[in-house]
């Protein structure tokens, strides 16, 4: 996977060169190549922004950095077409469907805004060229799309085949679609058995793994009903044997 990241701030993705990322990418697994916005601008300030039509508070993105950055970095006709990723947090929300489904692309491009966002134009524009996705990340707000962007880089790039060395991991991720139905997991635990005079619930050292098993699941609805209720009315209840419904 090819992905491409327009910024004010590239130093904001040094965190792409550490641990498996980074590995992923010094492998060739992940082609990342981060693009300095004010490289397509011409005046001595280097400037992104200016004062939003119809006044409001703050600044706007201009629509001519980003038109040419977007231009020049999908000249590359070998590499297909892109999909463009814009942060906002007026998007879609972002989910782990949306992480699964993208880690299927062979060629996205985010666009990190700041300020209080790009010109929405630029998403016109693009739109004529590209597919694409204003996303959220979540209901609050920062300062910009950088962050947002490591949150959605982070989310697909764990996906993708030979990135996580334990794949299993990724089946039992919450919210993976199918086998933990959506549940949000239960507690973990490691060596040593008591610490601090906490003991590991006995069941995980019984190598009962049909129990162990259950146990699991249960903790899993119970802290699914206590954190994430929402995610409880959304499960089929074909899903929830007997058992389940004790819990
Ligand atoms: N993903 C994601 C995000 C973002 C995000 C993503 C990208 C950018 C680019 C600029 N910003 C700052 C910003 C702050 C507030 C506002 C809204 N104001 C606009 C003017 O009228 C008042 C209301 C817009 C832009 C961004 C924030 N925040 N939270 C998420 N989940």
């Amino acid at each position: 996977m090819r992905i491409d990241i327009i910024t004010i701030f590239p130093d904001y993705f040094t965190p792409l060169d550490l641990s498996l990322i980074g590995k992923a990418r010094r492998s060739g697994l992940i082609d990342v190549r981060l693009h300095d916005l004010r490289r397509w601008t011409y005046d001595r300030h280097h400037t992104v922004d200016d004062t939003p039509y119809g006044g409001g508070p703050g600044m706007v993105m201009k629509p001519e950095p980003w038109g040419e950055a977007l231009d020049e970095i999908t000249a590359d006709a070998d590499a297909g077409t892109p999909r463009l990723i814009l942060p906002t947090p007026s998007g879609l929300p972002f989910t782990q469907q949306d992480a699964v489904r993208l880690a299927k692309e062979p060629w996205l491009i985010f666009a990190c805004g700041r300020y209080e966002g790009i010109d929405a134009r630029v998403a016109v524009d693009a739109a004529q060229r590209m597919p694409v996705e204003e996303l959220s990340i979540g209901d609050y707000v920062l300062n910009g799309g950088e962050v947002a962007t490591l949150v959605i880089v982070e989310a697909i790039s764990r996906l993708l085949p030979g990135v996580l060395g334990n794949v299993e991991s990724i089946t039992q991720d919450s919210f993976a679609p199918g086998t933990m139905d959506n549940l949000v997991e239960g507690p973990v635990y490691t060596k040593p058995p008591v610490w601090r005079g906490h003991e590991v619930p006995p069941i995980l050292l019984s190598g009962h793994h049909a129990a162990i098993d259950r146990w699991r699941r249960d903790e899993a609805l119970r802290k699914t009903a206590r954190n994430r209720p929402d995610l409880i009315r959304r499960l089929d209840p074909e899903s929830l044997d007997k058992r389940d419904r004790e819990v």
